[in-house]
């Protein structure tokens, strides 16, 4: 099979985990007779400093011509203050509504042997899988008015805007995942405040009868953040705005040990996915080789699975990745006292040499 595949690596660690992401990718080519054509583009601070936006137009075509496209994150202080335009991330938020990426599935999956990894208690965590499935392309991140306001701008307004329709479209996301996994939903709003949640569970209960397989429940968010540390393992898919899932998935990386090992794929109903750790560029550790790179490694196996169908090809990345854990290899985010702190080359070094096992 032949594909071509956008790499955008962007800022801080984002460059460093995505090399690992392409090595590894060339370790599964030649093991499985594929071809992969890697096309680099800029994207955030780097992109600023080169063309004086953070998403280039020819970045966004080298993206609309490949396959799928891999991220690996964009920021960083040197761009915070920057007007919202042209700050970093606003270069992902474009590539995301650009490409129409509505759907970010973020699976929380914790491996055994990185279960005393976790600030949570191991029989909380150990055997945690659930799936956040967060709207990527409206809510607050993109309603309009978001600016200062009034005679001497000493006033601000951030918008949180959704059509029926897209509600409609990442909730029957939501519903179809459950409906291959445990057959269970639970929707995150905030429906005793926000009038956007109160549609948002309209949505639910509508396409609900569609799925009579798959039980459901509405949360709202602040339990729904409690409970996720209190007893995560009741959880199967959530579904919910894009502000609830950035947050939450974050917390929900603490149950696997570290933010450095969640993956995530973003989908559009055509066109090219967009696969990227849920982490940011962490300039408190960029340039150090101290980044983990698995979260990065684990989207490139979401790539093959949801964009190019290679399921088997998928696995055996993930496979690797948990033979490589069960031999005690770590990063400085997940090691404990009885581990060899190895670094980002050294532990993408181990996934390949597992891959070829
Ligand atoms: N998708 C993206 O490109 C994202 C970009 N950002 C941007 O990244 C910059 C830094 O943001 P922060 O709030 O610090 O979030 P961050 O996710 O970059 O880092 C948070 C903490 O987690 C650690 N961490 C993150 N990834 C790690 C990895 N792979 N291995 C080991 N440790 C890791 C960092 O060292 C830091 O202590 C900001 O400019 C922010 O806007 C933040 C989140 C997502
Ligand atoms: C635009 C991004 C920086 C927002 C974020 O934190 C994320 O998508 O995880
Ligand atoms: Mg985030």
């Amino acid at each position: 099979m032949k594909k071509q595949i956008a790499v955008l690596p962007g800022d801080g660690i984002g460059a460093e985990v995505a090399e690992s992401a392409i090595s590894v990718l060339k370790v599964v080519s030649e093991k499985f007779g594929h071809e992969f054509e890697f096309k680099k583009g800029l994207i955030g601070g780097c992109a600023i400093d080169e063309y004086g936006t953070p998403l280039p137009d020819e970045t966004l075509t080298i993206c609309r011509e490949s396959d799928a496209i891999l991220l690996g994150a964009v920021g960083g202080p040197k761009w915070d203050g920057n007007p919202s335009e042209l700050r970093p991330e606003k270069g992902l938020l474009t590539l995301r509504k650009s490409l129409d990426l509505f759907a970010n599935l973020r699976p929380v999956t914790v491996f055994e042997s990185l279960a005393e990894a976790s600030t949570l208690k191991f029989e909380v965590v150990n055997g945690v899988d659930l799936m956040i499935v967060r709207e990527l392309t409206g809510g607050l991140y993109f309603g309009r008015p978001s600016e200062r306001i009034g005679e001497n701008k000493d006033a601000v307004v951030d918008t949180l805007h959704y059509t029926r329709k897209e509600i409609e479209r990442i909730v029957q996301k939501g519903f179809e995942l459950a409906q291959v996994r445990r057959k269970k939903l639970t929707s995150v709003d905030k429906a005793n405040v926000l009038e956007s949640s109160r549609m948002w569970r309209e949505v639910v209960e509508e396409i609900a009868p569609k799925f009579p397989d798959v039980e459901y429940d509405h949360r709202l968010v602040d339990d729904a953040a409690m409970q996720l540390i209190r007893n995560p393992k009741q959880f199967d898919v959530i579904v919910t705005e894009n502000l609830f899932g950035d947050i939450l998935s974050d917390e929900a990386s603490m149950m696997t040990g570290s933010l450095g090992m969640l993956p995530s794929a973003s989908l559009s109903a055509d066109g090219p996915g967009l696969y990227e750790p849920v982490h940011g560029s962490a300039p408190d550790i960029a340039g150090q080789g101290k980044a983990n790179p698995l979260a990065m490694i684990l989207s490139s196996a979401m790539m093959l699975k949801y964009s190019f169908n290679l399921s088997e090809e998928a696995s055996a990345i993930e496979s690797a990745v948990q033979n490589v854990l069960n031999e005690g290899y770590r990063t400085q985010d997940i090691a404990d006292s009885h581990s060899p702190v190895i670094s980002t080359t050294e532990m993408t070094e181990k996934v390949k040499a597992a891959l070829t096992e």
